[in-house]
């Protein structure tokens, strides 16, 4: 079913289009494999930098929750460990951004394969300023996703190995996609947690205004 899906002009309000300055709105993508770490250091650096943290699994399990036919279509995708289609990813996307006024956001999970890639510069016709990829082996990943301990349907070995199957065939792709645009910047995740947001650090205050003021800090995590 085809869907309606917004035009970047679209993601800004009637206020912002009705002044001459249109908002800017920058965009980071967090890529990484299954149990990388990519939800943990989100909230991490939503909190320092100021960012609006969007995790799109998260937005995928909220239509879950919401009962409806997409929702269970999509249940059913994400328990075989496969990817969600890019029409549907992209609207819940583009409807969870046009809710929040932000002109930062940080888009965890996403894009999973080139199709993603492909749907989000056609529809929104914005690209990400950069994308943190957290590196961590395999071993590394399946031990922190068997205790993660969130009773998702998907940490379970025999999904997790999918996972990873579908992140080496379709992930890997996208990540050299953008290494060569020059926009990877990749970190060592096999660490601590305090150990890779010290690397995740130095990344996020290279651009001057990336900085939010100390009095300025308050966590914009939206976790759906
Ligand atoms: N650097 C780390 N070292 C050890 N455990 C971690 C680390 N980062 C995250 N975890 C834990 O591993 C699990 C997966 O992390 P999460 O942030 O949910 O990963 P992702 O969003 O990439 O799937 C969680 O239980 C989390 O607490
Ligand atoms: O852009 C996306 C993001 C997530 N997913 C689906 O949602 C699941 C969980 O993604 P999430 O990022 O929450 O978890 P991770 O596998 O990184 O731990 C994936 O396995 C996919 O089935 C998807 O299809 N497209
Ligand atoms: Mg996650």
């Amino acid at each position: 079913m085809p869907y309606s899906l917004l035009s970047a002009d679209e993601l800004f309000t009637e206020d912002d289009r009705g002044s001459a300055k249109q908002k800017k709105v920058k965009i980071v993508f967090v890529i990484g494999g299954p149990g990388s770490g990519k939800g943990t250091q989100c909230k991490r650096i939503a909190q320092q930098f100021g960012y609006t943290h969007l995790s799109v699994g998260e937005i995928l399990r909220q239509e879950i929750s919401s009962g409806s036919e997409t929702g269970s279509m999509i249940q059913k995708i994400m328990k075989e460990g496969k990817l969600v289609p890019s029409d549907v990813t992209v609207r819940l996307l583009q409807q969870a951004m046009q809710g929040i006024n932000s002109d930062k956001f940080l888009i965890d999970g996403f894009p999973r394969n080139e199709e993603n890639v492909k749907a989000f510069e056609d529809l929104t016709k914005m690209e990400p300023e950069f994308v943190l990829y957290l590196d961590c082996p395999q071993d590394e990943m399946e031990k922190r996703l068997l205790s993660r301990n969130e009773g998702r349907e998907d940490d379970n070995v025999e999904t997790i190995r999918k996972r990873f199957k579908v992140f080496m065939e379709s992930t890997l792709p996208t990540i050299e996609y953008y290494e060569s645009k020059g926009k990877i910047r990749k970190v060592d995740a096999g660490k601590s947690v305090d150990e890779v947001f010290e690397s995740i650090k130095v990344i996020f205050s290279q651009g001057k205004d990336n900085k939010v003021p100390p009095s300025r800090h308050k966590c914009k995590c939206l976790i759906l």
